[in-house]
């Protein structure tokens, strides 16, 4: 009998668990490919519903192809009368990813449909969620400011439409277009923890209603989705951008992790940071107030300190953050935003996982007291 310890991957940091032909972050040459396409010509080029449609189907939507995924997904977006009553009962001091986390378990204890696992079955549980994740997300971002919801409108896309549900009104193109390319930026990222968790959930044989609930709890956290609101509260606790490098020389010194900066896979810089960036550029660009300069000042203050200091890039979750901010969304919308994205890789993961199923079930090191005996009397 060997003695040998094994080695032990602490985070599965390295360990390469499978094969995928969704996605592939190459950290040589700073790239994302989603189905082999470049994310930066997606972004400049696509909608995020052909996005949806490419990480579903393998390939982007002809013309005809399009239309009906379109219409499809629009006439999906209603909630029914016992979903919105269920997500109205929910304390309204409960974060918005626990409204979209019971919102999703709830959709699978309703469906009507037969869950054979099979890829048509679930892909139209993942359009319907494509579908209805944003309306929930709107109803509940209306609902923290005391406003009743707003019904989708079928004539709007899926980004124009989640604008119309949460304020009443489309704001100008340019701005619907930087939300987009924050959706399809987002949308998928290979073996992330929150998509891992789809995937160990799904090797069960489980439902995908369950690995989408789980996924959104993986997701939920600071160090995954949960960092793009936690990068708007660590700005305005910053406040001002002449503060960076005290309020940095704290942090440190207390080993508190700077939200929005580093990530496991890229070391020297995420690839979709510099056209997130540009994007939120372009936002600051137009609002012209005072308080946006202070902020957009403040956010490239501490992306050079911190490039400069610890040589940690930002992720995409730093840009992110702060354009959300400018688009008018309140920071708790933050995450459940980067879910209605994920959800797109997400169920593509789920599809390819059950395609070549084998269960998840990694291995440890015992390191607890030796065997002894139990106490009897
Ligand atoms: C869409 C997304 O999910 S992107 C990720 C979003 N998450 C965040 O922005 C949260 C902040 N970032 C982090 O906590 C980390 O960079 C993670 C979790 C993303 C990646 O972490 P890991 O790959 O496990 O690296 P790890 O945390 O071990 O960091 C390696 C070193 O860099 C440091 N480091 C990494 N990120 C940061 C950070 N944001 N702030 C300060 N130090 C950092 C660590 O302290 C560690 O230093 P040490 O070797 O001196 O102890
Ligand atoms: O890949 C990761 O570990 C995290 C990430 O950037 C994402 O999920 O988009």
């Amino acid at each position: 009998m060997t003695t040998e310890t094994p080695e032990i991957h602490r985070g599965l940091a390295g360990v390469v668990v499978d094969t995928t032909a969704i996605s592939t972050v190459i950290e040589e040459t700073n790239s994302l490919t989603y189905r082999g396409y470049p994310v930066q010509d997606l972004a400049a080029h696509r909608s995020f519903e052909e996005v949806a449609h490419l990480l579903w189907y393998g390939e982007l939507p002809d013309h005809d192809q399009l239309v009906d995924f379109a219409a499809r997904e629009r006439a999906l977006r209603p909630l029914d009368r016992t979903t919105t009553d269920v997500l109205t009962r929910l304390p309204e001091t409960c974060h918005p990813m626990d409204v979209l986390r019971t919102a999703v378990s709830f959709f699978g204890a309703e469906d009507p449909v037969e869950d054979d696992g099979s890829p048509a079955a679930n892909r139209a549980k993942s359009l319907a969620l494509l579908a209805k994740l944003p309306v929930v997300v709107a109803a509940d971002h209306r609902r923290r400011h005391g406003l009743d919801p707003i019904a989708p409108d079928d004539s709007l896309g899926l980004a124009e439409n989640f604008f119309h549900m949460c304020f009443g009104s489309v704001p100008d193109p340019e701005v619907v277009r930087c939300f987009e390319i924050s959706l399809i930026l987002y949308a998928e990222h290979s073996f992330n923890a929150s998509t891992f968790t789809a995937r160990v959930v799904t090797s069960t044989l489980s439902d995908l209603y369950s690995a989408v609930t789980a996924a959104i709890g993986a997701l939920k956290g600071p160090l995954h989705g949960g960092a793009n609101e936690a990068v708007m509260r660590m700005l305005n606790e910053i406040g001002d951008p002449r503060g960076v490098d005290a309020w940095l020389d704290e942090a440190f010194a207390a080993k508190r992790k700077i939200m929005g900066f580093g990530h496991r896979v890229y070391q020297h810089g995420d690839s979709r940071v510099p056209i997130m960036q540009a994007a939120t550029e372009r936002l600051i660009a137009r609002a012209g107030d005072p308080d946006v300069t202070r902020l957009a000042t403040l956010h490239a203050a501490l992306r050079h300190a911190m490039i400069s200091r610890k040589g940690i890039h930002p992720n995409l979750d730093y840009p992110a953050g702060l354009a959300y901010h400018l688009m008018g969304f309140d920071i708790p919308a933050f995450t459940p935003i980067f879910v209605m994205s994920r959800i797109t890789g997400w169920t593509a993961h789920i599809t390819e996982q059950l395609a070549h199923n084998a269960l998840i079930r990694p291995l440890g090191v015992y390191n607890g007291p030796a065997q002894r005996s139990v106490p009897v009397g």
